[in-house]
């Protein structure tokens, strides 16, 4: 039960819609249930005693009914719309907020892909089946139980015809639903399993030409494709007899219904108006069940569709603000940034990324970060911006802890350019103004020009209107990582942190950038994640990073003159000449 409570909740939250909904649908079943009953009056009453009055006053109730029903059943499918439609459009809004709260390591506990199905193929089955129980299972029970009494009314004995086929269709639904449940709630597991395969196949299609996996690859999409399909195939071999059985039902009924009246009419024990009656009666009892059990296939899948939004919307965020803590940052107190014995791994991994980190930084200053590849350059990154908490030591901006500070607030004091630029679909002037949506053209210009765009800009037809495609598929990595800059030097921060951004850049557009940026930043910290040493050569300070930990500090030539670590990068990179080496010895 506790996994429907998000759908309770939705309906508590609307119930004076809910209502409203429920009253036109049950009005709409009272009016249908009057017409059989109204049908054996006019034969009883009007037509077998040749009573045109009677016949003339029944047939204008009849239209009235009709015209009611019409009515309310309109106005109650119209608003059972509105609810499936307001669940859609709420859940989603819950979902997509939950997600911008979580951190990369919860998204990745459920997989992108999930989630991409979770907030549209799952939604959108609960927005069905909540239609139809509205619509369709909300009055079947209703219409059954009334069906029957009044049949039973009529005529009691004939009334065993109808309850037995009820009985031997409730036990055909119910083996179909035993023999399926398994099937039908593997159907959205597969969905994610689908789109998951076909994501990955087209983000990584070069690649897979490149290496001429086309085969192997279109062969592990399609095998998804088949299992789905197989999947579906299964449950609709079982739901296959669902509708001849309760047609074939609903047919034979009447026959012993006719067969036992008529001998009953025989008998002069009924009227012949209560046989079309309890016939009347037994089509409205057994079209509701079909109904019901036309949707009873989307149920179990709703329900299942309901965990997975559940498990979603109940997820811990690791990263969440302590809002009784929060603290205002005093940018008079230095240092400006502070790693003081910070220590950090990843949910679940069993080995720290980050071990014990030491060091700070002054208003005005270039700190550069160098290391090889996964020694956790980036990741110093991420912390700073509190996207992951870390274990032990205390991160500090301008002698407050992060961890005080909303993160919102936090975010707003730094600009970031991850190491993989990315772009939005748009033009290269929204991009840039997602730095800062109230910059002037002046600005945009102006940090075009400083993160050296300008040119390339110029060079389109559009300029700055040119459009960029999703992801900035349709410019050049070192152009993406310059709109990038851009698009964080648009943000005036306290912080700029530059995550290997420079590292699609040649030497000479490398320099010039690093020249322009020196005025620009002179008020804020700089952080330089690096793997070229060229570009981080004028840095204040220098971090060497080995395996998570600190092994070396200081400026370039303090390290170039005795650290090996940063001796080994230099060489790498032919940045070493020979006298130095010799110091080295
Ligand atoms: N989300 C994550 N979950 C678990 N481990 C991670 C995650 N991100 C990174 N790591 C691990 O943390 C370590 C440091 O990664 P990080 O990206 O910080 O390295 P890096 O120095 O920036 O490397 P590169 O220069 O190659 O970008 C690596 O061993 C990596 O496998």
């Amino acid at each position: 039960m506790n996994n429907m409570r998000l759908f309770f909740t939705f309906l508590k939250k609307n119930k004076l819609l809910v209502l409203v909904t429920s009253s036109l649908i049950l009005l709409q079943s009272v009016a249908t249930l009057l017409i059989p009953y109204l049908i054996a009056q006019l034969i009883d009453k009007g037509i077998l005693e040749k009573n045109s009055s009677v016949v003339y006053s029944i047939g204008i109730k009849m239209l009235l009914t009709v015209l009611v029903g019409a009515v309310v059943g309109v106005l109650g499918s119209y608003y059972a719309s509105e609810i499936a439609s307001r669940f859609g459009k709420e859940t989603r809004k819950r979902l997509f907020r939950k997600i911008q709260q979580l951190s990369l390591n919860d998204t990745n506990k459920i997989g992108v892909a999930s989630l991409v199905t979770r907030t549209s193929s799952d939604v959108v089955n609960i927005q069905e089946v909540t239609l139809s129980l509205f619509q369709m299972v909300l009055p079947s029970p209703f219409m059954a139980i009334i069906s029957i009494l009044l049949a039973y009314r009529v005529s009691p004995v004939m009334t065993v015809i109808p309850l037995v086929s009820i009985l031997i269709f409730i036990s055909v639904i119910t083996v179909i639903m035993f023999k399926s449940t398994r099937l039908i709630n593997n159907i959205q597991k597969k969905m994610d399993k689908m789109t998951m395969l076909v994501r990955q196949f087209f983000k990584g299609v070069k690649i897979i030409r490149a290496f001429d996996n086309a085969d192997f690859e279109k062969n592990k999409v399609d095998g998804s494709f088949n299992d789905f399909a197989d999947n579906m195939i299964r449950i609709n071999k079982y739901f296959a007899f669902l509708t001849p059985v309760a047609f074939s039902l609903n047919s034979l009924t009447m026959i012993p219904i006719i067969w036992v009246g008529s001998s009953l009419v025989a008998e002069n024990s009924i009227q012949v108006g209560a046989i079309t009656a309890v016939i009347g009666y037994s089509v409205l009892t057994m079209s509701s069940f079909i109904m019901t059990a036309l949707i009873m296939f989307n149920i179990p899948r709703a329900i299942a569709s309901l965990n997975r939004l559940q498990e979603v919307l109940v997820l811990q965020p690791e990263v969440e603000d302590e809002d009784h803590l929060v603290e205002k940052v005093d940018f008079t107190v230095q240092p400006a940034l502070s790693f003081e014995n910070v220590t950090f791994n990843y949910q679940g991994a069993d080995k720290s990324v980050l071990e014990d980190l030491d060091f700070s930084i002054n208003t005005g200053e270039v700190l550069a970060i160098v290391g090889g590849t996964g020694s956790g350059k980036s990741t110093i990154a991420k912390i700073l911006l509190r996207f992951n908490n870390i274990q032990a030591g205390r991160i500090l901006i301008h002698g407050t802890d992060i961890s005080k500070i909303l993160q919102k607030d936090l975010r707003s004091l730094i600009s970031y350019v991850p190491q993989r630029a990315f772009l939005f679909s748009g033009t290269i002037r929204d991009n840039i103004l997602d730095g800062n949506k109230a910059a002037t053209p002046d600005e945009i210009r102006h940090a075009a020009r400083v993160a050296q765009a300008l040119p390339f800009i110029e060079e389109q037809d559009k300029k700055f209107n040119a459009s960029v495609s999703q992801g900035g598929t349709n410019f050049s990595g070192g152009q993406k990582q310059r709109l990038a800059i851009a698009r964080a030097l648009i943000k005036k921060s306290h912080i700029y942190v530059f995550d290997d951004s420079f590292s699609a850049l040649d030497y000479k557009t490398d320099a010039k950038l690093r020249a322009a940026l020196k005025p620009e930043l002179k008020d804020a910290v700089t952080l330089i994640i690096a793997q070229r040493i060229s570009t981080i050569i004028d840095a204040d300070k220098i971090i060497v990073l080995n395996e998570g930990k600190i092994v070396g500090k200081g400026t370039h030539s303090e390290l170039i003159e005795k650290n090996p670590v940063y001796q080994e990068l230099a060489r790498s990179q032919n940045m070493l000449s020979e006298s130095e080496v010799k110091k080295d010895v």
